[in-house]
């Protein structure tokens, strides 16, 4: 069976405080993207990883297909199986790419081994795979809090706007990235900001992340200005970067990008 794992962004991020384990509790929306990776799941004599596409970095025995595979086989009775994955979602950008593989895994695994696990159960699995997995198994707008993995429903619709999303030659690690922050519990009310109009959100919604990334990486700056000059209603970087995003009224292209980064223009539109 065949699933499709889309990537994410988030909008605005407030980095509240470090916890005792080291994670930082927050405060973000997640709204889903129709960006896709593929993933496959079939019955074999040995349970094999076998990735396409976009290079991922590290040793694939650390992927984190192998390890939802293995997350699930230790409490169900799996058999062995290949996994192919086929990466188009940009890594090390802040789309949630590989939560997002593991997240859709768990759900593929469940439906095609009738393992009957019901929402509540995939969360609690995706939470021990990563803070950003368990927003995809909703897969809906959320305003998250906790570590990013307690969700309430948003009412966010950008059905009305193009985004075009830039990927820099730049990959920041998510680690690294909270390194760099200064945590501020007071938050900046993001659970209103972000009803109000897109148009408002320049001045009232910012993520805490990119003073210490564009630090680092003034390029990632200064792209997120020219989607600003090109007319952007709202730019920003996602997550912990380096992907920068801009929601366009009309539609746009970059010409003068093309050739130093990854530029996709992403539909918004609900259906399909
Ligand atoms: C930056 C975001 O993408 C925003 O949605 C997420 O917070 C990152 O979530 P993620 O990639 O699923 O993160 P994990 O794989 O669980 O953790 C990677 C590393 O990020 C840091 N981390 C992650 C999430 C969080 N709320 N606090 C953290 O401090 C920890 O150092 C952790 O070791
Ligand atoms: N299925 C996967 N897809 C992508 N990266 C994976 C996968 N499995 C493991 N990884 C590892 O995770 C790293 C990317 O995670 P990282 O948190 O830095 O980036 P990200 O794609 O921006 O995700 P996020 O939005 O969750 O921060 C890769 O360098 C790779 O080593």
């Amino acid at each position: 069976m065949v699933t499709f794992a889309n990537a994410k962004i988030n909008i605005g991020l407030q980095v509240l405080n470090r916890r005792d384990d080291g994670y930082h509790n927050l405060e973000t929306v997640f709204y889903p993207l129709k960006i896709y990776d593929v993933l496959e799941v079939v019955e074999a004599a040995e349970t094999r990883f076998v990735p396409s596409g976009l290079p991922i970095p590290g040793d694939s025995h650390d992927n984190l297909c192998l390890k939802t595979y293995h997350l699930l086989r230790a409490a169900y009775d799996l058999p062995p199986v290949t996994i192919y994955l086929h990466k188009t979602i940009p890594i090390g950008a802040g789309l949630g790419g590989g939560s997002a593989d593991a997240a859709f895994l768990l759900k593929l695994l469940n439906s095609t081994f009738g393992l009957g696990l019901e929402e509540p159960q995939l969360i609690t699995y995706a939470r021990q795979l990563g803070a950003d997995c368990a927003f995809f198994i909703r897969n809906t707008p959320v305003l998250a809090t906790g570590i990013g993995d307690v969700f309430e429903d948003v009412n966010v619709d950008l059905s009305a706007y193009q985004l075009v999303l830039v990927k820099p030659n730049v990959h920041v690690s998510t680690g690294e990235a909270y390194g760099t922050v200064i945590p501020n519990p007071e938050g900046k009310q993001l659970a209103s900001a972000i009803t109000r109009p897109v148009e408002t959100w320049r001045d009232t919604i910012a993520n805490d992340f990119e003073p210490g990334i564009f630090a680092a990486h003034p390029e990632i700056r200064a792209l997120k200005m020219l989607l600003y000059e090109k007319g952007a209603v709202f730019a920003a970087m996602s997550g912990s970067g380096s992907a920068v995003y801009g929601l366009f009224n009309e539609s746009v292209r970059l010409q003068e990008l093309s050739s130093s980064c990854d530029v996709l223009y992403v539909d918004l539109s609900k259906a399909g």
